[in-house]
């Protein structure tokens, strides 16, 4: 079901200094923020040969990342998101295995003008993951 490796995302206290952190110290291709309001999040992206990270930051006042960087002030890595071709196909056999899917369990549209959904991390050995369908 799973497919290609989308993005790895890092949650960071500072967005702009992360962002040259990659493009200076690491010499990444650098996107530029994205605001994803029904997300609660600002986004960069960084574009690598064969996936992608997605630095990530609070937006708003209720923010579903603003728990997880209260316990990790310096930041960490905070999901992943693995491609799959059929959302809704995927969700509806995760929910019969037993998975809790977040939010509503239904797609939202990601920063890749994607639908989207979230796994519990403890589903999931402790990782947070992200289906995207492509
Ligand atoms: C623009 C979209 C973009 C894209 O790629 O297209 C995005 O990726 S948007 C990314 C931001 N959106 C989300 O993360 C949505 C899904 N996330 C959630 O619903 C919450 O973050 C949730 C439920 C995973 C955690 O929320 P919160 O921290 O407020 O809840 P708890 O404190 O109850 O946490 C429960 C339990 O899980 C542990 N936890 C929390 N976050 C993570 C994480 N990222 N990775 C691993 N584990 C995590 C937390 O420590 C708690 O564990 P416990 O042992 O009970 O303390
Ligand atoms: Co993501």
């Amino acid at each position: 079901m799973i497919g290609r490796l989308n993005h790895v995302a890092i949650a960071v206290p500072d967005l702009e200094a992360a962002a040259d952190l990659y493009r200076n110290a690491l010499g990444a291709q650098v996107g530029a923020p994205q605001d994803e309001p029904d997300h609660g999040v600002r986004v960069i992206f960084i574009e690598l040969p064969n996936t992608k990270i997605e630095l990530l930051n609070p937006l708003g006042a209720d923010s579903p990342i603003q728990g997880f960087l209260d316990k990790n002030p310096a930041g960490g890595i905070h999901h992943i998101c693995y491609e799959v071709e059929d959302i809704l196909a995927a969700r509806d056999k995760l929910k019969a295995s037993g998975a809790r899917v977040l939010g509503s369990g239904e797609p939202k549209i990601g920063a890749h003008g994607k639908p989207v959904l979230f796994l519990h991390p403890k589903d999931f050995n402790g990782a947070l993951v992200e289906l995207e369908e492509v």
